[in-house]
C-alpha cells in the first residue's frame, strides 16, 4: 500500500518540557489547509507551538516536519519553508535600515549580496515602498515596522507563514490594511490570535489549552465553544482561573 502524501504541517506527538515543566504535550497535527487559526488563553502554549513549527526550538520528543523538512535540524532549508512574524516587530528587527533588514534573511539563505539586493527591491516594489529602502527603521511607526517584518518574511518566499498576534498594538486602519495584505497572500498562513473574529473565515481552527489541542476543526464550532468558555471564565469570581 502506498503511503498518503505527507501534509505540509506534520507534527507527531510533540512534547516540549523545559526544566521538566510540560509546556506542550502530545501535540499531533497534520494540516494542509491554507488558513489555520490558533486560539487559546494566555500561557496556553501558542507561541511555543509557533516556535516549534518554525524550528526555532526543538521538541523534547516527537516529530516536527514542515513540507517534509525537520525545521529544527535543517535551519537553512527551514528558512525556505517557514517564516514567522512576532507580535512585537522590535523582537525581530536587528538592522538599522529597511533594506539591510530585508536582505538579512536572503543572505542567511545563501543568496549572494547582489541577488539579495534584487529580492529586497522586488518586495519593496510589491508594497510600493521603494522609498523606504534607506529609511531608518526606528523612525517608522509600529505598524510600518510590522510591515517591514512581513516584507522580510515574504522576500524569502516561504511555503508557510506563522503570525503570532500580529495585530496587537496596531490601530484599526493599520490592522485592516495588514489583514488585507495577508488575505491576498498566496501562501499557507497560521494565525495565532486572541480575537476570534480574526480567524472566523479560516479553513480550520485549533484551540490550545494547557499545552494540548483541546479542539480542532471548522472555525465556526471551535470558535463558538472557545468564546463561550472564555466568557464563562471571565464572568466567574474564581481568580484562580486567571492565567499564570
Ligand atoms: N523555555 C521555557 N522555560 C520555561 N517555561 C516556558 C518556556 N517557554 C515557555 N514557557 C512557559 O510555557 C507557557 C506557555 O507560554 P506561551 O508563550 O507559549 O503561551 P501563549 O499561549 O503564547 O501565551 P500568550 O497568549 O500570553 O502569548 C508559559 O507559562 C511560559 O512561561
Amino acid at each position: 500500500m502506498s503511503q498518503p502524501p505527507a501534509p505540509l504541517i506534520d507534527l507527531q506527538n510533540v512534547t516540549y518540557a523545559p526544566e521538566g515543566k510540560a509546556v506542550l504535550s502530545g501535540i499531533t497535527l497534520r494540516a494542509d489547509e491554507r488558513r489555520i487559526g490558533v486560539v487559546g488563553r494566555n500561557g496556553s502554549g501558542k507561541t511555543t507551538l509557533a516556535r516549534i513549527m518554525a524550528g526555532l526550538i526543538a521538541p523534547d520528543s516527537g516529530k516536527v516536519r514542515i513540507d517534509g523538512t525537520d525545521v529544527a535540524k535543517d535551519r537553512k532549508a527551514a528558512l525556505r519553508r517557514v517564516g514567522i512574524l512576532f507580535q512585537n516587530p522590535d523582537h525581530q528587527i536587528i538592522f538599522p535600515t529597511v533594506e539591510e533588514e530585508i536582505a538579512f534573511g536572503l543572505t542567511q539563505m545563501g543568496q549572494p549580496a547582489e541577488e539579495a539586493a534584487e529580492g529586497v527591491a522586488r518586495v519593496l516594489a510589491r508594497f510600493e515602498k521603494e522609498h523606504w529602502a534607506r529609511a531608518a527603521i526606528h523612525q517608522l511607526s509600529q505598524g510600518q515596522r510590522q510591515l517591514v517584518c512581513l516584507m522580510s518574511v515574504l522576500a524569502m518566499a516561504p511555503t508557510l507563514i506563522i503570525l503570532d498576534e500580529p495585530f496587537a498594538g496596531l490601530d484599526i486602519p493599520t490592522t485592516r490594511q495588514l489583514e488585507r495584505v495577508l488575505a491576498g497572500l498566496d501562501v499557507t498562513l497560521v494565525l495565532i490570535t486572541h480575537a476570534p473574529e480574526a480567524v472566523q473565515g479560516y479553513d480550520r481552527v485549533l484551540w490550545i489549552d494547557e499545552g494540548k489541542i483541546l479542539r480542532d476543526g471548522a472555525a465556526q464550532p471551535v470558535l463558538a465553544a472557545f468564546t463561550q468558555r472564555m466568557a464563562q471564565i471571565g464572568d466567574g469570581d474564581d481568580l484562580s482561573h486567571l492565567a499564570g
